[in-house]
């Protein structure tokens, strides 16, 4: 039985497991793990079902995205899956000419820095993107009660890549949208909300257990500028989802002066990078919400014993929390070792058996 909602049986179900309660900021029977980007390069199995294979194709084809996303969980034995995809398959799906390039990101054709270019983006409907509903289907089939996370970009991290037509330090050009032209920016935002609160929906409906909305570059902004020009749209996504009752999670990257308001938006869970220890984020997150995060995903390419020994930094930061969900401060660096990541579940489990 995988049902997310109550249950009347004794088996496991997803909505009893670890990840979710914590995620719920209920007792748990050891702190659930699962990694940002566990599916991927890291792993020897993924690059052979992935080859010549372009990876925007690769998030159409149903039957791998199921293989891929169940990799990390078959070998690393992580509390949750996350849905393989990324978070530029919607504006492809509506039309938008972009591609993703081995070792760039995503690259988009014609950039949207005008109200005409606005027209472009339309609103995305279910059969869009059925691959992913169909996916959806197989996968919760094949999960049993391992909850899977749907995700989907936030507004201010698509506008970005929209904007810049591409990956970008600085964001000149998407701040130059934003502090200039606050009516646009602030309509270009709004789209992106809808069209997010749309694919979110779709994969809730397909069986998702909890949503994380990646914010990743949203740190690249002060948090009175975050308040007056990304908030509202953000909280437009999670208030969109809120009735489905499914955790919601939000995270972005160098967001520790954002932490605050990122929890305000409407995020059930709120996820930290490395350079905040837990108890801290949990000051400026405030009650009321669960953490996730936060070892630095570089700390993998020490030996054992280093890692376990940030490994119990981070637990003992989290000691105190309401809820915590044990990840990584960003995604699985590619060239990481697979079996550092499978002792580090492991030790996790381990050290928090109760
Ligand atoms: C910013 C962002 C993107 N995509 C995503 C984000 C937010 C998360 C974050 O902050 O890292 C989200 C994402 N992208 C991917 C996932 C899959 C699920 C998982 O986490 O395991 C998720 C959750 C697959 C992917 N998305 C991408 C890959 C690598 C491409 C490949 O394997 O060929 C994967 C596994 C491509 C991609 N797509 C994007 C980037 C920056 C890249 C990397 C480019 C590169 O280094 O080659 C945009």
């Amino acid at each position: 039985m995988s049902a997310n909602h109550s249950p009347a049986g004794h088996q496991t179900t997803t909505y009893d497991s670890a990840f979710l309660k914590a995620c719920r900021r209920e007792q748990v029977p050891h702190t659930p793990v699962w990694f940002m980007r566990q599916a991927g390069r890291s792993l020897p199995e993924y690059l052979k079902v992935r080859e010549g294979i372009p990876m925007l194709e690769s998030c159409m084809r149903p039957e791998l995205v199921t293989e891929i996303t169940l990799q990390p969980v078959r070998r690393h034995k992580v509390d949750a899956a996350i849905f393989f995809s990324d978070i530029v398959v919607p504006l492809k799906a509506i039309g938008v000419d972009l591609d993703i390039k081995p070792g760039v990101g995503p690259v988009v054709a014609e950039p949207i820095r005008t109200r005409a270019d606005l027209a472009r983006l339309r609103d995305l409907t279910p059969d869009d993107v059925s691959y992913v509903t169909e996916a959806f289907g197989m996968l919760t089939g094949e999960l049993g009660s391992t909850p899977l996370i749907g995700f989907a970009g936030a507004p201010f991290t698509l506008a970005s890549y929209l904007v810049e037509g591409g990956p970008s330090r600085n964001h000149e050009n998407t701040k130059a949208l934003m502090y200039g032209d606050p009516q646009l920016w602030a309509d270009l935002l709004d789209r992106l909300a809808e069209i997010t609160s749309a694919f979110l929906k779709v994969q809730i409906e397909a069986g998702a257990s909890a949503v994380q909305l990646f914010d990743s570059w949203v740190g690249a902004l002060a948090p009175a500028d975050y308040r007056r020009s990304v908030m509202p749209a953000s909280a437009k996504v999670f208030e969109s989802v809120a009735s489905y009752g499914v955790p919601r999670i939000h995270f972005g990257v160098g967001t520790g002066e954002l932490l605050g308001l990122m929890g305000e938006a409407g995020a059930d869970v709120v996820g930290v990078d490395w350079r905040v220890p837990l108890d801290e984020a949990a000051r400026r997150v405030g009650p009321g919400k669960a953490l996730q995060g936060n070892l630095d995903p570089a700390v993998l390419f020490s030996s054992p014993e280093a890692v376990r020994a940030k490994t119990r930094e981070v637990l003992d930061a989290a000691a105190g929390l309401e809820g915590h969900i044990f990840n990584l401060g960003h995604g699985v660096l590619p060239t990481t070792d697979p079996d550092a990541l499978t002792r580090l579940v492991a030790d996790v489990h381990e050290a928090t058996a109760r």
